[in-house]
Parts: structure tokens; C-alpha cells; sequence
């Protein structure tokens, strides 16, 4: 199948066009090369495959990259917290006029297969159940508590501690940043789309990604890359709240090998379907940093106490569907792939 990977030239996108490639995809790369990636030159090609240079807001040349395509995979994003508000017209420009720019281009071209790169964050906290008033949403935490040390989100009736637990597909949509916002509008234009064309759509909440080709510490990064970044400056990783906050850290050739799965779902039926990509293995910030340090050698973190708005809390993920329904499972642990992430190179 001649396939045509958005963000084939990132840091997910090309583990994803090697994925596909090695499984017998012809691949054509469009890299929409975001200034705010950092990223360093490329060579024309991605794996052996050809690359075509293009804002994914150019209908023209989206358009003309689509020719010849069976399926797109869709990855070109402006991903991470960002700096400040002055990022958002930024964000949704890439992430959803980029999207509506690509879905209306597939359509006049005929092109009914997506996978379209999602992520955790749709969610906002993950799932959290009182013991006397069961599953419950939690409010974004008050920064008065913040402030004064009390981390774990409350019961919205009872003020009663939570017990965290496994954040299925049905859960509620709570986008808590911008970026966030714009990965649900992706999700609910390629679900329009679906219904529209007739297409098929898997789209993929990515859990906390890392690996090797990361981006450096930038406002734009996941905090493996500024932990791996700081130790590699032979600093201490700077541990935010108590450090027992929880994600799912997923390898990203495990998230490489899950889109070549989601690609194969999108032939056997129509419709829309989302999928959690996740190692199904909950980590503490705290833990990751300290399996990173001793990997890298390197000074144990420091537990700061320092707080981001809009951070969430625990986020952990249900993997069943992702292996129920497209035969996914992780295959890279925490310790084998902190080790690999150690020695990797990072993307300047
Ligand atoms: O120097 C740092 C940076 C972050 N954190 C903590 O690490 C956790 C995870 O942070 P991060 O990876 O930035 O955010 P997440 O919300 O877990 O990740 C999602 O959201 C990010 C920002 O929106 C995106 O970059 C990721 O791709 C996406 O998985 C949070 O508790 C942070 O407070 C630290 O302890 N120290």
C-alpha cells in the first residue's frame, strides 16, 4: 500500500515510516518541518523513503502529495505545553486548520484511510473513583492547594481522597491546554470527516512517548527529553510536585509498530475508533527520573515541589482495546527502554 505519513520527518513520525516500511508499505513522507520543532536539516529521504517539504495548511501541495495515495498516517503536529497564550493561533493553525486543510484534500482525492495521531491529553485527568461516591471527574486542582503541597486531586462531592485508575477510550473528553484543545478538535474533524466520506479512522492516544530522536529540552517536549537533557548536562532532573505523580511511558517504536497495526484496522471496517497506545505499565514521575539518572550515571533528581497549571495528576492507561482490537501490545519495558533512551541520540 502506498501510504503518505504527515510528520514522517519527526521524532514519532519517522519510527513510524520505518515501521511501515519494513512491513511492505510504500511510504511518501510529508514533512511539515515546524520552526518551533527545532528540528535539525534532513536528508530527501526518511528510511529510504521519499520526502516532500510541506506546510500541511498548503492545499495545493498537500494535495498533490496525496496522488497515487492509498492511506494517510497522520502525525505532523505542534505538540507540548508551548510557552504561553501567544502560542495558540500557532497550535490550531498546525493542528487543526493543518488537519481540515488534509481531510478535505482526502476527500477530493479519494482517500478513505487515516490514522490520525491523538494523545492522552483529550482526557485531562485520567480516572479516578471516591470510595463513597464511585468513578468521578476531578476539577483542575485549585492552585491554593498546589501551593501548599496537596497534589492528588479530591472528590468533587466529598473532598474525599481519590484512587487513581485506568482511563478507558469512553472516558470524558476534558481538554485542560490549548494543545489539548486541538487534538480534540482533530479528533472530532476526522470523526466528521468519517461520517462524511464514508472513511475509516483509527485514531491513536498517544500516552507519554520517548525514545530515541526525541527533540531536546524545549518548550515543546515531553519530560523525558528535558530530564534526559539535563543529565546529559550532568544536572539533576528537576522533579515537579512530590514526584508520585503518574503517566504511562510508551517506547515509541512500540508506538511505531501501533500505527502499522491501526493502518491494517482501517481496511477491515468504516467509521471512527480511538485506541490508548500505552505500555499499560504505571510509572511515577519521580520513578522514570530516577531509572533515567542511573542509566545515564548521572546525580540523583531533586524533588522540587514546583507546579505547572494545567498539569493533570495521575493519567494511566487502559490498553485492552488497542490489543482486543488491533493486536497491540508493548513490547519495550521501562528499565530496557530507559537504558536504550540513555545512550540514544537526541534531536538538536
Ligand atoms: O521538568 C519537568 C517537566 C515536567 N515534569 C512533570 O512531568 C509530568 C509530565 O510532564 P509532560 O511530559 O510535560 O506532560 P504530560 O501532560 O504528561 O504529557 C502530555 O502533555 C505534554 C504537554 O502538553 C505533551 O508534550 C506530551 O506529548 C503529552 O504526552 C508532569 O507532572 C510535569 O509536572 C517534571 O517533573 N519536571
Amino acid at each position: 500500500m502506498h501510504v503518505l505519513v504527515t510528520g514522517g520527518a519527526g521524532f514519532i513520525g519517522s519510527h513510524v515510516t520505518v515501521a511501515l516500511a519494513a512491513a511492505g508499505h510504500r511510504v511518501t513522507v510529508l514533512d511539515a518541518g515546524h520552526p518551533a520543532a527545532h528540528r535539525r536539516p534532513l536528508p530527501g529521504t526518511v528510511a529510504g523513503q521519499p520526502v516532500v517539504r510541506a506546510d500541511v495548511r498548503d492545499a495545493a501541495a498537500v494535495g498533490r502529495a496525496l496522488a497515487g495515495v492509498d492511506a494517510v498516517v497522520h502525525q505532523a503536529a505542534l505538540v507540548g505545553p508551548g510557552v504561553d497564550l501567544d502560542d495558540l493561533p500557532e497550535y490550531v493553525g498546525c493542528n487543526d486548520l493543518g488537519t481540515a486543510v488534509l481531510l478535505a484534500a482526502m476527500a477530493r482525492a479519494g482517500v478513505h484511510r487515516l490514522v490520525l495521531a491523538s494523545s492522552m491529553v483529550v482526557y485531562g485527568e485520567g480516572a479516578y473513583a471516591c470510595p463513597a461516591h464511585g468513578p468521578v471527574a476531578p476539577a483542575p486542582r485549585p492552585v491554593a492547594d498546589l501551593a501548599a503541597g496537596r497534589f492528588e486531586p479530591g472528590c468533587p462531592a466529598c473532598g474525599a481522597p481519590l484512587a487513581p485508575g485506568l482511563v478507558t477510550e469512553d472516558a470524558r473528553l476534558d481538554p485542560r491546554s490549548g494543545y489539548a484543545a486541538t487534538k480534540v478538535a482533530q479528533e472530532h474533524l476526522t470523526a466528521v470527516w468519517a461520517r462524511r466520506t464514508g472513511g475509516s479512522v483509527a485514531a491513536l492516544r498517544y500516552h507519554n512517548v520517548y525514545g530515541p530522536g526525541m527533540p531536546r529540552d524545549t518548550p515543546y517536549s515531553g519530560v523525558a527529553a528535558i530530564f534526559r537533557s539535563a543529565l546529559e548536562a550532568g544536572t539533576a532532573p528537576r522533579v515537579f510536585e512530590d514526584g508520585g505523580q503518574r503517566r504511562d511511558f510508551v517506547h515509541v517504536r512500540d508506538v511505531a509498530a501501533a500505527n502499522v497495526a491501526a493502518l491494517a484496522s482501517t481496511a477491515r471496517s468504516a467509521g471512527w475508533r480511538a485506541y490508548n497506545v500505552a505500555s499499560g505499565v504505571a510509572t511515577t514521575v519521580g520513578g522514570m527520573a530516577a531509572a533515567l539518572a542511573r542509566a545515564m550515571d548521572g546525580p540523583e533528581p531533586v524533588v522540587t515541589g514546583e507546579f505547572r497549571l494545567g498539569d493533570v495528576r495521575h493519567v494511566l492507561a487502559s490498553p485492552a482495546r488497542a490489543e482486543a482490537e488491533l493486536g497491540f501490545r508493548a513490547a519495550v519495558g521501562l528499565d530496557g527502554g530507559m537504558a536504550e533512551f540513555a545512550r540514544a541520540a537526541l534531536r538538536a
